[in-house]
């Protein structure tokens, strides 16, 4: 029987099987009957006619379908039958010409409707955001009579009504959707996600630096960092290999994958670098839909914040409770949650503040269950709780034990602000350009000034004090503590209104002062970062001290609508300064407590694994050394505050406290803080074990060495300096892995400068760049041999030390290899190479140095007689390159080692290579 013989049989029962149905499985018949071109789009319209009864409706379909042939009826009855058995699967096949964007949406319509009827709100919200549809109009697709799939239906008719840029734009957001590209929230959680992304703009708008005294937006502020990853050598190969700069935009992508089966993102950084903000920042583009939209929800978390959690939490408490609450459709959501990890982020500020060491023994996998709140936070790292779902944590270095490593995917280091960064940074905060102009010549030109600008926390203070800088005449700031006392008496003078007549500011305010180094020692024995009202009554602060700005309304408890705050000091940083300030000038404090301060790292000295091991580990050998008042202050701060002491006891700062405060005690305190430095930089020289017969003796200092020298260089004491390496008899001093960065080298090029005799010094796999160079080169004419392996150094800060390294008579050996070397500085190298007839090593893998660059150092290499070993592995340098290599190095008599290896040469490179070796007797090894 024919298909229209059958339709006009059966008629009677096709009306009433669709009459009785619902008006979804009609409209779904419609759907295939549009896709198949049986209906046009007025016979559509025609057959949906809002009002009529359906068996007219239906009547009235049949009447087109008869009209036209039999395979329309045919293809009625195939789509009737499908209808009526199952839901069909789709596989969606996207077309290239997005020209045919309304055709596809059409020949697709089933399985579009089907795909969008759970997301048309928030597909119709991009749409909105597009400008390709009005409220009005969503208003009327999303009217509570139509079901899920009559909305994408309508939400379909409405779009092909508006032409193909439209459907060109709908096309692209289903397209995203259905790859997971972009993730799209369910209508259940649309209000939920709103709320979210609400919530998370309005708190991430500000800086917290910039609260109370500027009102200044994130947004207008924010100046991108650096961010590194470290080169290791199980970094799974993605294409990246030798890549080790990342893009904030690539963060989430394979570059830099250690471990494919981890999900947590781990970015280490010093006080100051800039962790919070750059989460703040990733959290703000997110909840302003300019990035990471692949993410539905973020929840952010400070761990200052977990640490007060005391009582039992499950994972549904954590998120609703702590980030955002569902105000309908809890269990919905929070399905959805779980149900689609991948779309979910999670970060974790401050991983070093979060008092519990992590461990992977305690195993929970429940997200209803309660549990104490490090289980949840580590059972989520581990990925017990939600695998899949990838999480960003962020901490000091050092924070990081064992156990951890093995759950992190990615590790990347924040290395702060990069030398134009610093430069952006200044611009952005200063709308005049002459006042920016003027911070910018300061900073470049004091050398010092420059090295701590890096750190984005000591930029904000030259920003926030410029005026004091430039107009007042001030010295510029040697030390990071001569930093914090600039912003000290900045927000002093700012806060008095009388400032012609007050002499000694601190001496008017010494009271205010006394009062936060109070609280701030305290709160760092205690783990306190955060103060309550009682806390802050208890100190003696008062609404005269708050107004001056160094405490501001705690952002990890806030208490909308309640009249009394939490507080918590600008930076951490600035709680270490207070602190500092009260040890070193409060008569309270007598010097044997200030001896506790260094006293710890005696014993540590020498064992990097108690040094790495998180502060809880450590506790118990840790307080049984300190007794006294310092015992519980975590290492880190421990540190810092021990480095402003120092920094306190400079003579300038010295005077100046004493003519402020007369403190009878700051003379012996003086005394004591230089014989704990001395004595303690002696012990780790009594460390290095001696040298084996015909061997040279090397230090391998340990991250604790640098902090010594910190301290030394803050103390501002040449007659220290030069007592700390007096016993330093080494010929190679090795500091790698140190965390050495431009304000480091800055303090060792202080102390370093008065060793007596020539060393190597070796900093590979540390952040010295081009800006640490410059710190450094003041020390380096002591030095033999310098090794900077994988330390971010351009052709710009190669060639400034080159410059110098040219007078430098024991200058011998550089290693360069892992940096970002170009052909730029090859004249520079080769220059060196002519000049100095007593280089011995040159090591350039890794770079970029191409024919060009091999040429032209070929030209030092033909003047050059005496060097023996030439490192040029992992370029380019190609057959031009290594011929022009080989044949300098024909006439050379000292060559014994050469590598070209990984230099793409071909034929014509490798004959020469060959040549030249069976000229040369030296040559010991070619590869
Ligand atoms: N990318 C940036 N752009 C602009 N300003 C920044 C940036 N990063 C940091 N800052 C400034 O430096 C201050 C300190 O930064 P932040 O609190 O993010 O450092 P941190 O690494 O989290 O420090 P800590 O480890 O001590 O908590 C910020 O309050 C802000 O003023």
């Amino acid at each position: 029987m024919c298909s229209l013989h059958t339709i006009q049989t059966k008629r009677e029962d096709i009306v009433s099987v669709l009459a009785r149905g619902s008006v979804d499985k009609y409209e779904c018949l419609l759907d295939h009957l549009l896709s198949h071109n049986v209906l046009n789009w007025e016979e559509y319209q025609s057959c949906t006619l809002g009002g009529k009864p359906l068996c007219i409706l239906v009547r009235n379909l049949l009447d087109i379908i008869t009209c036209k042939g039999d395979t329309c009826c045919s293809i009625f009855l195939d789509a009737f039958q499908k209808n009526e058995t199952c839901e069909e699967q789709f596989n969606f096949q996207f077309p290239d010409d997005l020209e045919k964007s309304s055709n596809y949406l059409q020949s697709e319509r089933p399985g579009i409707v089907q795909l969008l009827h759970n997301y048309t709100s928030a597909v119709l919200q991009k749409l909105l955001e597009h400008g390709f549809i009005s409220e009005c109009e969503i208003d009327t697709i999303q009217l509570p009579i139509y079901s899920p799939s009559q909305k994408a239906r309508r939400l379909l008719d409405l779009i092909q009504l508006k032409g193909n840029e439209a459907a060109r734009c709908l096309l692209k957001i289903i397209q995203n959707l259905e790859q997971g590209q972009t993730a799209i929230v369910t209508n259940d959680c649309l209000a939920f996600h709103k709320k979210l992304k609400n919530i998370i703009c309005a708190q991430t708008k500000f800086l917290s630096t910039y609260d109370g005294t500027e009102n200044m937006c994130l947004e207008d502020v924010y100046t991108e960092c650096v961010l590194e990853l470290p080169r290791s050598k199980n970094m799974l190969d993605h294409g990246h290999g030798s890549q080790t700069t990342l893009d904030l935009h690539n963060i989430f992508n394979e570059q830099g994958i250690i471990n494919e089966n981890a999900d947590t993102i781990i970015i280490l950084g010093d006080a100051g670098s800039g962790k919070s903000t750059l989460l703040q920042h990733i959290q703000h583009l997110w909840a302003r839909g300019k990035a990471f939209q692949n993410f539905c929800f973020v929840f952010p978390f400070s761990c200052r914040r977990l640490c007060c959690i005391t009582k039992p939490i499950c994972l549904k408490t954590l998120l609703f409770e702590l980030c955002c609450w569902p105000d309908q459709l809890q269990e919905d959501i929070f399905q959805f949650i779980i149900d689609h990890p991948s779309q979910v982020l999670l970060t974790f500020d401050g991983f070093d503040e979060f008092k519990f060491s992590f461990t992977d023994d305690n195993k929970h996998c429940s997200p209803t269950e309660p549990t104490n709140v490090s289980s949840i936070v580590f059972n989520l790292i581990e990925g017990n709780l939600m695998k899949d779902c990838i999480k960003v944590v962020t901490s000091r270095p050092d924070a990081v034990n064992v156990a951890l490593r093995k759950y992190i995917k990615k590790e990347i280091n924040l290395r702060g602000f990069s030398e134009e960064g610093i430069e952006t940074f200044i611009r952005k905060h200063h709308d005049n350009p002459d006042t920016s102009e003027g911070i910018i010549n300061l900073v470049k030109n004091s050398l010092s000034l420059n090295g701590l600008c890096h750190i984005p926390v000591f930029c904000w203070i030259i920003s926030k004090c410029h005026k004091e800088l430039i107009n007042s005449g001030y010295k510029a700031p040697q030390t990071m503590t001569d930093m914090y006392m600039l912003t000290l008496k900045h927000f002093l003078l700012h806060a008095s209104s009388n400032i012609k007549q007050t002499q000694n500011i601190l001496s008017d305010r010494s009271n205010s002062v006394k009062h936060f180094g109070k609280i701030a020692l305290s709160g760092l024995r205690k783990g306190l970062y955060v103060f309550s009202p009682q806390d802050i009554a208890k100190a003696g602060i008062t609404e005269d001290d708050l107004s001056l700005g160094f405490l501001v309304f705690s952002k990890n408890f806030s208490d909308e609508g309640k009249t009394s705050h939490y507080y918590e000091f600008l930076h951490v940083t600035f709680q270490c300064f207070f602190a500092a300030l009260f040890i070193v000038a409060s008569d309270d404090m007598d010097s044997s407590k200030l001896y506790q301060l260094f006293k710890w790292n005696r014993r540590q000295s020498g064992n990097l694994l108690v040094q790495r091991l998180p502060i809880s580990c450590v506790q118990p050998v840790f307080q049984r050394q300190n007794k006294m008042i310092l015992r519980n202050i975590e290492i880190r701060n421990l540190q810092i505050t021990a480095t402003f002491v120092a920094g306190l006891f400079s003579s300038a700062l010295n005077t100046l406290l004493v003519d402020s405060w007369q403190p009878e005690k700051m003379a012996m305190k003086c005394k004591t803080v230089k014989k704990c430095l001395a004595k303690a930089i002696q012990k780790h020289f009594k460390s290095i074990p001696p040298a084996l017969p015909d061997e040279k003796k090397a230090m391998h200092a340990m991250p604790e060495f640098v902090w010594l020298i910190k301290c030394i260089y803050e103390m501002q004491d040449i007659t220290l300096a030069e007592r700390a390496v007096r016993g330093l008899a080494v010929d190679h001093l090795k500091m790698t892995y140190c965390g050495i960065g431009p304000a480091e080298c800055t303090a060792l090029a202080y102390v370093l400068t008065h060793l007596k005799n020539p060393v190597g010094i070796q900093l590979d796999h540390n952040s010295v760049g081009d800006t640490g160079i410059e710190q450094l080169i003041p020390c380096l004419h002591i030095c033999h041999a310098l090794y900077l392996r994988d330390n971010n150094i351009t052709d710009k800060g190669l060639c400034s030390l080159v410059e110098h390294a040219i007078e430098w008579p024991n200058f011998q050996k550089i290693a360069l290899f892992n940096n970002g070397l170009t052909d730029n500085c090859m004249n520079s190298l080769a220059n060196l190479l002519k000049k100095r007839q007593n280089f011995l090593s040159l090591r350039l893998g890794n770079n970029c140095i191409t024919e060009v660059g091999g040429q032209i150092l070929a030209e030092g290499l033909k003047e050059n007689q005496s060097i023996k070993y030439l490192g040029l592995w992992g370029n380019q340098v190609g057959d031009a390159g290594a011929k022009a290599i080989a044949d300098a190095l024909k006439s050379n008599k000292s060559m014994v080692w050469l590598s070209m290896v990984g230099n793409n040469i071909g034929s014509i490179g490798g004959q020469a290579l060959a040549n030249m070796l069976k000229n040369n007797a030296v040559l010991e090894e070619l590869w």
